[in-house]
């Protein structure tokens, strides 16, 4: 696999920054999290007054193995009909990605359907017709983990060369809340337990069935000797959504550009990606805390603290999506705000 130079941002400017946050007309640390996030993206772009361009939302959709195994409350075809719905402009991302001034474009990573050739806002780098079911076997080889790694990159070098610089980060793909608690569980090494959730909805039985698909995916991959690694855990149980996800995060990383990272399965792939490169985390602002059981314990892990915590439990990036006014707040109010010196305002005695 290629290898990507992710640095952590250099620390010179930080003093600067954080008295140029300290400055402005307010009680000290009064904006919070924005303070936080403002100091994060002044850091990434190394200057006293960033900016937000052209900000892209990329919807990455595959198809997984595991879902005709039962581990989700919806079918399969799901997938496919999102996509169409996603490029016909009528899912949740579309209202909020238009609302929020993002261009959108959908990712078949490796739908099992065929969207019959060249469509607008559709990116076609499909690997396969979904994942093998890694209840039995890998959920793909590693080529096709190398591959899916690459072809997400080259996304985002593509957005980067067009000048933006902020990328939201969303997927579909029916069953991938398994696979993301797969991936949760491995890299952090918290009992599967706390990372297995009801997705899009599973009731109590559904969800003790889920757990013990799972479980047994996992007794299977520990038997044949499987480890932590990051990359043979991806292949092992990710999807090829999930996996070109890593490669665009990494490269968006490398880029210097901001991550917007939306619930738990966009989160999964972030947990990937800083394991892979652990200064990924520098580059990513963490927009919502899901509902679904699991995330919490993943933010935790990846040290997030997240800006919204509004009870989503959809993905697409419609929490990257709604986060983003914050984020462009936190940036607003360190160029725009007044200091205590320009608007002659007295200081804390
Ligand atoms: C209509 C519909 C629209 C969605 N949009 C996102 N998801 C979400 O649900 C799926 C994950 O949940 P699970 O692992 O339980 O299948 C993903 O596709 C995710 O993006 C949707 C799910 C449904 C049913
Ligand atoms: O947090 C998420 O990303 C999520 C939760 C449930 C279903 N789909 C996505």
């Amino acid at each position: 696999m290629h290898s990507f130079e992710i640095k952590v941002p250099n620390r010179d400017i930080e003093t600067a920054l954080q008295h140029k946050i300290d400055r402005k007309t307010k009680p000290l640390g009064a904006l919070g999290l924005l303070e936080k996030t403002a100091r994060k993206i002044g850091l990434i772009q190394q200057t006293l007054t960033p900016s937000l361009n052209n900000p892209q939302m990329l919807v990455f959709a595959g198809d997984h193995g595991a879902a005709k195994a039962g581990v989700s409350a919806y079918p399969q075809d799901v997938t496919w009909q999102m996509v169409e719905n996603f490029l016909a402009g009528g899912a949740a991302i579309n209202v909020f990605a238009r609302q929020n001034g993002f261009g959108l474009s959908v990712v078949d990573a490796g739908v099992a359907h065929d969207f019959g050739g060249q469509r607008d806002g559709l990116i076609d780098l499909k690997i396969a017709p979904g994942t093998a079911n890694y209840i039995e076997q890998p959920a793909m080889t590693a080529a096709q983990c190398a591959q899916a790694i690459e072809q997400g990159a080259g996304i985002v070098r593509g957005l980067a060369a067009a000048g933006c610089n902020v990328v939201g980060f969303g997927e579909m793909g029916i069953g991938n809340t398994a696979s993301a608690s797969l991936l949760t569980h491995c890299l952090t090494g918290l009992p599967l337990a706390e990372c297995v959730g009801r997705g899009t909805g599973l009731d109590d039985a559904g969800l003790a069935r889920k757990q013990d698909l799972l479980e047994t995916a996992l007794v299977r991959y520990r038997n044949g000797g499987g480890d932590n690694d990051p990359f043979t855990v991806l292949a092992e149980f990710g999807g090829f959504e999930i996996a070109t996800m890593v490669g665009a995060m990494l490269a968006a990383a490398e880029a210097k550009m901001v991550l917007l990272i939306d619930g738990f399965i966009v989160g999964s792939a972030a947990l990937v990606a800083s394991c892979l490169a652990p200064a990924l985390l520098d580059y990513c602002v963490f927009c919502h805390r899901s509902a679904e059981a699991g995330h919490r314990t993943q933010l935790l892990a990846m040290g997030a603290e997240p800006l919204l915590d509004l009870g989503l439990r959809l993905g697409e990036g419609t929490g990257a999506a709604l986060a983003y006014p914050l984020v462009q707040a936190a940036v607003n109010f360190l160029n725009e705000m007044a200091s205590f010196e320009s608007a002659g305002v007295s200081d804390k005695e």
